[in-house]
């Protein structure tokens, strides 16, 4: 079982303290509370969050992710994303590269379009394995439901500090519009001689992530090394992405970060995490909002290259070109991996 105890992450090795963000003090309006969100988006951009009130959620996805994965290898193939872009369905190990050179990764993902979940029983995008049907109204809905809440409480928060007239990123996250906003289970067998993801940057807006075992990093700006990222029990991790750096004109900060094999005893386990991706609606046309914002308009203008902030594409464009590049079916030379790569590389 994925939910039983874990042994603990060792107390030996350097951790990075991620400031710890109380998401029930959030939505009261606490301007404390507020203030340390904004310290940690805008520094690193990452942050643990507390009170987040999906602990039954996470706990159901954990429990569906354990069972898809436990399904034969050929039955998940039926449901593989494929090798065009696309980024909803199963990806088994070994698709993907995740260096230069070619490297395969050992990491299984099962990522489930918000569009899907919402659109149920009806389809959006694509169809799912049976474990995910059986689910889809009382784990993966609801999961789908409170990160989307979560996720939009910190847009709004962002919105008022960037300065931008009210709703503005709310209208860029429409709920119900197609988008590439997805959950992610993961799995990864123990291993030692690769990462298990290797460094990236996030496509999206913002990341709800949910880690039991060790084994995230982050590398911190001006540091020299990786650092872990700790899991600790009821708090979950949060990052911004891509395309909230560059709507925000990198005032918003997406920071690069790793998944290696969790440390110390941790390290024999297989390792599940989960995701959910909030991203922009695929129609948006990614591009800091200049017209918007004094303070948006001012960053970019100080930014040693701005043309980061305009690449010219929309949210779909850019999700669809960096999970493109990541597949080894798609690898051509060290010119497809830098093709995979994001804001930051
Ligand atoms: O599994 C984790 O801890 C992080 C996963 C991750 O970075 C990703 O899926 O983008
Ligand atoms: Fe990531």
């Amino acid at each position: 079982m994925v939910s039983t105890a874990f042994p603990p992450f060792p107390d030996n090795i350097p951790t990075h303290p991620l400031l710890v963000v109380d998401y029930a003090r959030i939505e009261m309006g606490d301007r404390d509370e507020i203030e340390r969100l904004w310290t940690a988006a805008t520094k690193l951009g990452f942050w643990y969050v507390k009170n987040h009130g999906a602990d039954e959620e996470v706990e159901k996805m954990f429990e569906l992710g354990e069972e898809t994965m436990a399904l034969p290898l050929d039955e998940k193939l039926k449901f593989d994303m494929g090798s065009d872009g696309a980024s909803f369905g199963y990806k088994a190990a070994g698709s993907n590269a995740i260096n230069a050179a070619g490297l395969l990764d050992t990491v299984e993902f099962l990522n489930i379009a918000k569009d899907d979940a919402l659109a149920w029983p009806a389809q959006a995008h694509r169809a799912y394995p049976s474990t995910v049907n059986a689910r889809m109204t009382s784990t993966v809905r609801p999961f789908v439901e409170k990160s989307i809440t979560v996720n939009n409480t910190f847009l709004e928060i962002f919105n008022e500090r960037l300065g931008l007239p009210a709703g503005t990123l709310l209208k860029l996250h429409p709920r119900d519009e197609h988008s590439g906003c997805t959950t992610r289970s993961t799995l990864s067998p123990p291993i030692v001689d690769r990462q298990v993801i290797s460094a990236h940057t996030d496509f999206g807006s913002l990341s709800f992530l949910h880690n039991r075992l060790g084994g995230l990093q982050v590398f911190v700006p001006g540091a020299e090394t990786w650092q872990y990222v700790k899991p600790i029990p009821g708090h979950a991790i949060c990052n911004i992405g891509d395309a909230l750096a560059i709507l925000s004109g990198g005032i918003l900060r997406s920071n690069l970060h790793r998944v290696v094999n969790p440390p110390g005893s941790q390290g024999t386990l297989p390792r599940a995490s989960l995701v959910y991706f909030h991203r922009p609606a695929d129609l948006v046309v990614l591009r800091a909002l200049t017209d918007a914002s004094p303070l948006i308009a001012d960053a970019v203008g100080r930014a040693p290259d701005p043309r980061k902030f305009e690449p010219g594409v929309t949210a779909l464009e850019w999700l669809m070109r960096r999970t493109r590049y990541q597949r080894i079916t798609n690898y051509k030379g060290p010119e497809s991996w830098m093709a995979s790569r994001g804001t930051l590389r």
